[in-house]
Protein backbone atom coordinates (compact mmCIF):
# COMPACT_ATOMS: atom_id res chain seq x y z
CA UNK A 1 0.00 0.00 0.00
CA UNK A 2 1.66 3.40 -1.13
CA UNK A 3 0.98 5.64 2.33
CA UNK A 4 4.23 7.02 2.51
CA UNK A 5 3.05 9.90 4.43
CA UNK A 6 0.07 9.14 6.82
CA UNK A 7 -2.29 12.17 8.31
CA UNK A 8 -4.34 12.08 11.14
CA UNK A 9 -7.76 13.67 10.99
CA UNK A 10 -7.09 16.70 12.71
CA UNK A 11 -4.81 17.44 9.73
CA UNK A 12 -7.17 16.64 7.54
CA UNK A 13 -9.67 18.18 8.85
CA UNK A 14 -7.73 21.32 9.04
CA UNK A 15 -6.46 20.91 5.01
CA UNK A 16 -10.26 20.42 4.01
CA UNK A 17 -10.67 23.29 5.40
CA UNK A 18 -9.54 25.28 2.38
CA UNK A 19 -12.09 23.65 -0.16
CA UNK A 20 -16.13 23.96 -0.27
CA UNK A 21 -16.78 20.34 -0.48
CA UNK A 22 -18.73 19.79 2.81
CA UNK A 23 -17.63 17.94 6.22
CA UNK A 24 -15.54 14.71 6.27
CA UNK A 25 -17.44 12.04 6.52
CA UNK A 26 -14.75 9.39 6.02
CA UNK A 27 -11.45 8.85 4.57
CA UNK A 28 -8.90 6.36 3.96
CA UNK A 29 -5.59 5.36 2.41
CA UNK A 30 -5.20 3.94 -0.99
CA UNK A 31 -3.85 -0.15 -1.05
CA UNK A 32 -2.51 0.40 -4.34
CA UNK A 33 0.53 2.47 -6.34
CA UNK A 34 4.10 3.06 -5.40
CA UNK A 35 4.85 6.56 -5.75
CA UNK A 36 2.72 8.79 -3.91
CA UNK A 37 0.41 8.83 -0.96
CA UNK A 38 -3.21 8.43 -2.05
CA UNK A 39 -6.39 8.90 0.08
CA UNK A 40 -9.85 8.38 -1.05
CA UNK A 41 -12.22 11.10 0.97
CA UNK A 42 -15.92 10.97 1.35
CA UNK A 43 -17.46 14.27 1.93
CA UNK A 44 -20.49 15.89 1.86
CA UNK A 45 -20.69 16.84 -1.45
CA UNK A 46 -19.43 13.29 -3.07
CA UNK A 47 -15.65 11.21 -3.39
CA UNK A 48 -12.33 12.94 -4.17
CA UNK A 49 -8.79 11.11 -4.46
CA UNK A 50 -6.28 13.08 -2.32
CA UNK A 51 -2.74 12.77 -3.25
CA UNK A 52 0.16 13.65 -1.03
CA UNK A 53 3.00 14.14 -3.60
CA UNK A 54 6.32 11.88 -2.53
CA UNK A 55 9.81 11.77 -4.17
CA UNK A 56 9.98 11.65 -7.71
CA UNK A 57 7.27 14.25 -8.05
CA UNK A 58 9.29 17.70 -8.11
CA UNK A 59 6.83 20.18 -6.61
CA UNK A 60 7.39 23.41 -9.29
CA UNK A 61 5.94 20.16 -12.18
CA UNK A 62 2.71 19.80 -10.43
CA UNK A 63 1.19 22.92 -12.36
CA UNK A 64 1.57 21.05 -15.53
CA UNK A 65 -0.08 18.09 -14.31
CA UNK A 66 -2.90 19.49 -12.81
CA UNK A 67 -3.18 21.63 -15.87
CA UNK A 68 -2.50 19.15 -17.95
CA UNK A 69 -5.49 16.80 -16.57
CA UNK A 70 -7.67 19.86 -16.96
CA UNK A 71 -6.90 20.65 -20.05
CA UNK A 72 -7.95 17.14 -21.06
CA UNK A 73 -10.72 16.72 -19.17
CA UNK A 74 -12.07 19.96 -20.84
CA UNK A 75 -11.66 18.48 -24.56
CA UNK A 76 -13.93 15.57 -23.06
CA UNK A 77 -11.02 13.49 -22.24
CA UNK A 78 -11.77 11.14 -19.54
CA UNK A 79 -9.58 11.58 -16.81
CA UNK A 80 -9.73 12.68 -12.85
CA UNK A 81 -10.41 16.79 -13.09
CA UNK A 82 -8.56 18.46 -10.06
CA UNK A 83 -10.61 20.48 -7.56
CA UNK A 84 -10.14 24.07 -6.67
CA UNK A 85 -9.67 25.27 -3.87
CA UNK A 86 -11.80 28.83 -2.44
CA UNK A 87 -9.06 30.86 -3.38
CA UNK A 88 -8.74 29.15 -7.03
CA UNK A 89 -5.64 27.50 -6.47
CA UNK A 90 -5.50 23.72 -6.52
CA UNK A 91 -2.03 22.51 -4.86
CA UNK A 92 -1.90 22.74 -1.15
CA UNK A 93 0.33 21.30 1.33
CA UNK A 94 -0.39 18.30 4.16
CA UNK A 95 1.55 16.65 6.50
CA UNK A 96 4.73 18.50 4.81
CA UNK A 97 4.07 17.29 1.74
CA UNK A 98 2.40 19.30 -1.87
CA UNK A 99 -1.04 17.91 -1.95
CA UNK A 100 -4.09 18.36 -4.41
CA UNK A 101 -7.41 16.44 -4.96
CA UNK A 102 -9.00 15.19 -8.12
CA UNK A 103 -12.26 13.89 -8.84
CA UNK A 104 -12.89 10.00 -8.35
CA UNK A 105 -13.26 8.53 -11.87
CA UNK A 106 -15.67 5.19 -11.76
CA UNK A 107 -13.92 2.10 -12.93
CA UNK A 108 -11.57 -0.44 -12.00
CA UNK A 109 -8.34 -1.35 -14.08
CA UNK A 110 -8.21 -5.02 -15.41
CA UNK A 111 -6.11 -7.23 -13.28
CA UNK A 112 -5.73 -9.74 -16.42
CA UNK A 113 -6.40 -7.43 -19.49
CA UNK A 114 -7.65 -8.97 -22.82
CA UNK A 115 -7.29 -7.94 -26.44
CA UNK A 116 -10.35 -5.93 -26.03
CA UNK A 117 -8.84 -3.98 -23.26
CA UNK A 118 -5.85 -3.74 -25.43
CA UNK A 119 -7.50 -2.25 -27.97
CA UNK A 120 -9.17 0.36 -25.87
CA UNK A 121 -5.73 1.24 -24.27
CA UNK A 122 -4.35 2.12 -27.18
CA UNK A 123 -7.55 3.93 -28.84
CA UNK A 124 -7.69 6.17 -25.76
CA UNK A 125 -3.55 6.62 -25.62
CA UNK A 126 -4.15 8.07 -29.19
CA UNK A 127 -7.18 10.35 -28.41
CA UNK A 128 -4.67 11.60 -25.56
CA UNK A 129 -1.93 12.04 -27.92
CA UNK A 130 -4.68 14.08 -30.02
CA UNK A 131 -6.35 15.91 -27.13
CA UNK A 132 -2.69 18.07 -25.70
CA UNK A 133 -2.19 18.90 -29.44
CA UNK A 134 -3.03 22.70 -28.04
CA UNK A 135 -1.97 22.09 -24.33
CA UNK A 136 0.58 24.98 -23.64
CA UNK A 137 2.58 23.53 -20.59
CA UNK A 138 6.12 21.60 -21.41
CA UNK A 139 8.11 18.85 -18.96
CA UNK A 140 11.35 17.69 -20.15
CA UNK A 141 10.71 13.87 -19.85
CA UNK A 142 13.29 12.93 -16.52
CA UNK A 143 13.43 9.45 -17.26
CA UNK A 144 14.49 9.00 -20.45
CA UNK A 145 17.73 8.22 -22.79
CA UNK A 146 20.15 10.39 -20.68
CA UNK A 147 18.96 10.15 -17.31
CA UNK A 148 18.72 6.24 -17.88
CA UNK A 149 22.48 5.87 -17.33
CA UNK A 150 22.95 7.92 -14.61
CA UNK A 151 20.27 6.32 -12.55
CA UNK A 152 21.87 2.71 -13.31
CA UNK A 153 25.10 4.13 -11.80
CA UNK A 154 23.34 5.13 -8.62
CA UNK A 155 22.79 1.47 -8.37
CA UNK A 156 25.75 -0.12 -9.91
CA UNK A 157 27.52 -3.24 -9.14
CA UNK A 158 24.76 -4.04 -6.50
CA UNK A 159 22.34 -4.93 -9.76
CA UNK A 160 24.39 -8.28 -9.63
CA UNK A 161 23.26 -9.10 -5.99
CA UNK A 162 19.42 -8.23 -7.28
CA UNK A 163 19.74 -10.70 -10.42
CA UNK A 164 22.85 -12.39 -11.59
CA UNK A 165 24.99 -10.45 -14.40
CA UNK A 166 22.58 -7.53 -14.82
CA UNK A 167 25.30 -4.89 -14.23
CA UNK A 168 26.83 -5.94 -17.45
CA UNK A 169 23.90 -6.51 -19.63
CA UNK A 170 22.14 -3.24 -18.35
CA UNK A 171 25.33 -1.59 -19.66
CA UNK A 172 25.40 -3.40 -22.88
CA UNK A 173 21.64 -2.60 -23.07
CA UNK A 174 22.53 1.24 -22.53
CA UNK A 175 25.25 1.57 -25.16
CA UNK A 176 22.83 -0.16 -28.00
CA UNK A 177 20.50 2.69 -26.77
CA UNK A 178 22.40 5.20 -26.64
CA UNK A 179 24.06 4.08 -30.24
CA UNK A 180 20.17 3.66 -31.94
CA UNK A 181 17.70 5.78 -30.30
CA UNK A 182 15.45 7.61 -32.30
CA UNK A 183 15.10 11.52 -31.48
CA UNK A 184 13.16 12.96 -35.03
CA UNK A 185 10.31 11.53 -34.36
CA UNK A 186 6.46 13.27 -34.07
CA UNK A 187 6.31 14.17 -30.51
CA UNK A 188 4.36 16.34 -27.69
CA UNK A 189 2.85 15.49 -24.38
CA UNK A 190 2.49 11.57 -23.62
CA UNK A 191 1.52 10.13 -20.51
CA UNK A 192 4.52 7.98 -20.02
CA UNK A 193 2.95 5.48 -17.24
CA UNK A 194 0.11 3.96 -19.29
CA UNK A 195 0.24 0.86 -17.27
CA UNK A 196 -2.97 -1.47 -16.85
CA UNK A 197 -2.97 0.03 -13.36
CA UNK A 198 -3.85 4.04 -14.73
CA UNK A 199 -6.39 2.46 -17.24
CA UNK A 200 -9.97 2.34 -15.73
CA UNK A 201 -12.46 0.51 -17.31
CA UNK A 202 -16.36 -0.18 -16.98
CA UNK A 203 -16.98 -3.96 -18.13
CA UNK A 204 -14.53 -3.92 -21.54
CA UNK A 205 -14.77 -0.25 -22.32
CA UNK A 206 -12.34 2.70 -21.47
CA UNK A 207 -13.97 5.16 -18.83
CA UNK A 208 -10.83 6.77 -18.02
CA UNK A 209 -7.05 7.00 -17.67
CA UNK A 210 -5.66 8.40 -13.95
CA UNK A 211 -1.60 9.12 -12.85
CA UNK A 212 -0.63 12.24 -14.98
CA UNK A 213 2.71 12.72 -12.87
CA UNK A 214 4.89 11.17 -15.32
CA UNK A 215 3.98 13.07 -17.78
CA UNK A 216 6.21 15.21 -20.01
CA UNK A 217 7.30 15.81 -23.36
CA UNK A 218 8.11 13.08 -25.47
CA UNK A 219 8.05 10.72 -28.47
CA UNK A 220 4.57 9.77 -28.70
CA UNK A 221 5.48 6.46 -30.17
CA UNK A 222 7.31 6.16 -27.23
CA UNK A 223 4.41 6.21 -25.20
CA UNK A 224 2.79 3.44 -27.58
CA UNK A 225 6.27 1.29 -26.54
CA UNK A 226 5.40 1.89 -22.87
CA UNK A 227 1.81 0.84 -23.34
CA UNK A 228 3.09 -2.20 -25.22
CA UNK A 229 5.50 -3.38 -22.32
CA UNK A 230 2.49 -3.09 -19.73
CA UNK A 231 -0.12 -4.66 -21.26
CA UNK A 232 1.36 -7.29 -23.54
CA UNK A 233 3.17 -9.72 -22.15
CA UNK A 234 1.46 -12.40 -20.08
CA UNK A 235 2.48 -13.44 -16.15
CA UNK A 236 4.71 -16.12 -17.44
CA UNK A 237 6.16 -12.82 -19.54
CA UNK A 238 5.71 -14.13 -23.07
CA UNK A 239 4.41 -11.51 -25.57
CA UNK A 240 1.09 -11.80 -27.02
CA UNK A 241 1.11 -10.57 -30.55
CA UNK A 242 -2.31 -10.80 -30.67
CA UNK A 243 -2.72 -8.25 -28.13
CA UNK A 244 -0.06 -6.03 -29.27
CA UNK A 245 -1.63 -6.12 -32.74
CA UNK A 246 -5.10 -4.87 -31.64
CA UNK A 247 -3.54 -1.94 -29.11
CA UNK A 248 -1.60 -0.79 -32.24
CA UNK A 249 -4.61 -1.08 -34.94
CA UNK A 250 -7.19 0.39 -32.09
CA UNK A 251 -4.23 3.30 -31.84
CA UNK A 252 -3.60 3.84 -35.57
CA UNK A 253 -7.19 4.10 -36.46
CA UNK A 254 -7.37 7.22 -34.28
CA UNK A 255 -3.61 8.47 -34.92
CA UNK A 256 -1.68 6.47 -37.83
CA UNK A 257 1.78 5.66 -36.86
CA UNK A 258 4.72 6.70 -39.25
CA UNK A 259 7.29 4.52 -41.03
CA UNK A 260 9.76 6.17 -39.10
CA UNK A 261 7.57 5.22 -35.84
CA UNK A 262 6.96 1.97 -36.92
CA UNK A 263 10.75 1.60 -37.89
CA UNK A 264 11.91 2.71 -34.56
CA UNK A 265 9.38 0.96 -32.41
CA UNK A 266 11.54 -2.14 -31.51
CA UNK A 267 13.99 0.42 -30.17
CA UNK A 268 12.01 2.15 -28.46
CA UNK A 269 10.73 -1.01 -26.72
CA UNK A 270 13.76 -1.37 -25.78
CA UNK A 271 14.20 1.80 -24.18
CA UNK A 272 10.56 1.83 -22.06
CA UNK A 273 11.64 -1.19 -20.36
CA UNK A 274 14.77 -0.55 -19.58
CA UNK A 275 13.15 2.66 -17.86
CA UNK A 276 10.89 0.56 -15.84
CA UNK A 277 13.35 -1.75 -15.10
CA UNK A 278 15.95 0.61 -13.71
CA UNK A 279 13.29 2.31 -11.52
CA UNK A 280 12.21 -0.77 -10.46
CA UNK A 281 15.56 -1.67 -9.33
CA UNK A 282 16.81 1.72 -7.68
CA UNK A 283 13.49 1.48 -5.24
CA UNK A 284 14.33 -2.55 -4.87
CA UNK A 285 17.49 -1.52 -3.39
CA UNK A 286 16.65 2.36 -1.89
CA UNK A 287 13.00 1.87 -0.51
CA UNK A 288 12.90 1.98 3.31
CA UNK A 289 12.18 -1.41 5.11
CA UNK A 290 9.54 -0.22 6.73
CA UNK A 291 7.53 2.12 4.00
CA UNK A 292 4.03 0.89 3.21
CA UNK A 293 4.53 -0.33 -0.22
CA UNK A 294 4.52 -3.44 -2.20
CA UNK A 295 7.51 -2.54 -4.39
CA UNK A 296 7.67 -4.50 -8.24
CA UNK A 297 9.93 -6.95 -9.05
CA UNK A 298 12.04 -5.59 -11.88
CA UNK A 299 12.77 -9.06 -13.08
CA UNK A 300 9.72 -8.28 -15.16
CA UNK A 301 10.75 -5.53 -17.38
CA UNK A 302 14.13 -7.12 -17.68
CA UNK A 303 12.30 -9.90 -19.00
CA UNK A 304 10.45 -7.52 -21.42
CA UNK A 305 14.02 -5.78 -22.16
CA UNK A 306 15.03 -9.39 -23.36
CA UNK A 307 12.26 -9.81 -25.75
CA UNK A 308 13.07 -6.59 -27.39
CA UNK A 309 16.52 -7.08 -27.60
CA UNK A 310 16.06 -10.33 -29.62
CA UNK A 311 12.71 -8.37 -31.83
CA UNK A 312 14.33 -7.98 -35.03
CA UNK A 313 11.40 -5.05 -36.50
CA UNK A 314 7.89 -3.65 -36.22
CA UNK A 315 6.59 -7.63 -37.26
CA UNK A 316 7.80 -8.54 -33.48
CA UNK A 317 4.70 -6.47 -32.25
CA UNK A 318 2.16 -7.90 -34.48
CA UNK A 319 2.67 -4.81 -37.51
CA UNK A 320 3.08 -5.37 -40.99
CA UNK A 321 7.08 -4.67 -41.87
N1 LIG B 1 -9.18 9.80 -9.78
C1 LIG B 1 -9.27 8.58 -9.27
N2 LIG B 1 -10.46 7.97 -9.19
C2 LIG B 1 -10.58 6.74 -8.63
N3 LIG B 1 -9.53 6.06 -8.11
C3 LIG B 1 -8.32 6.61 -8.17
C4 LIG B 1 -8.12 7.90 -8.76
N4 LIG B 1 -6.80 8.20 -8.66
C5 LIG B 1 -6.22 7.15 -8.04
N5 LIG B 1 -7.12 6.20 -7.74
C6 LIG B 1 -6.86 4.94 -7.03
O1 LIG B 1 -5.62 5.03 -6.40
C7 LIG B 1 -4.72 4.03 -6.88
C8 LIG B 1 -3.32 4.58 -6.92
O2 LIG B 1 -3.31 5.78 -7.69
P1 LIG B 1 -2.07 6.15 -8.62
O3 LIG B 1 -1.91 5.12 -9.70
O4 LIG B 1 -2.26 7.56 -9.06
O5 LIG B 1 -0.91 6.08 -7.57
P2 LIG B 1 0.64 6.10 -7.74
O6 LIG B 1 1.27 5.87 -6.43
O7 LIG B 1 1.03 7.35 -8.48
O8 LIG B 1 0.77 4.79 -8.62
P3 LIG B 1 1.73 4.23 -9.74
O9 LIG B 1 2.40 3.11 -9.09
O10 LIG B 1 0.77 3.76 -10.83
O11 LIG B 1 2.62 5.34 -10.22
C9 LIG B 1 -5.30 3.62 -8.22
O12 LIG B 1 -4.99 2.31 -8.61
C10 LIG B 1 -6.79 3.76 -7.95
O13 LIG B 1 -7.26 2.63 -7.27
N1 LIG C 1 4.25 1.77 -13.64
C1 LIG C 1 5.51 1.72 -12.91
C2 LIG C 1 5.33 2.22 -11.52
C3 LIG C 1 5.16 3.68 -11.46
O1 LIG C 1 6.37 4.29 -11.84
C4 LIG C 1 6.03 0.29 -12.87
O2 LIG C 1 5.24 -0.62 -13.12
O3 LIG C 1 7.20 0.10 -12.59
Amino acid sequence: MAVYTDITEGELRHFLQTYELGDLLSYRGIAEGVENSNFIVHLERGEFILTLYEKRVNEEDLPFFIGLMDHLAAKGFACPRPVKRQDGTVIGHLAGRPAAMVTFLEGVWPREPSVVHCAEAGAALAQMHLAVADYEGYRRNALTLPDWRPLFEQVGDKADEVIDGLAEETRAMLDRLEAEWPTDLPSGVIHADAFPDNVFFLGDRFSGLIDFYFACNDLFAYDVAVALNAWCFDADHRFDRQKSAAMLDAYQRVRPLSDDERKALPALCRGAATRFMLTRLYDWIHTPADATVTKKDPRQPLAWMRYHAAASGPGAYGLNA
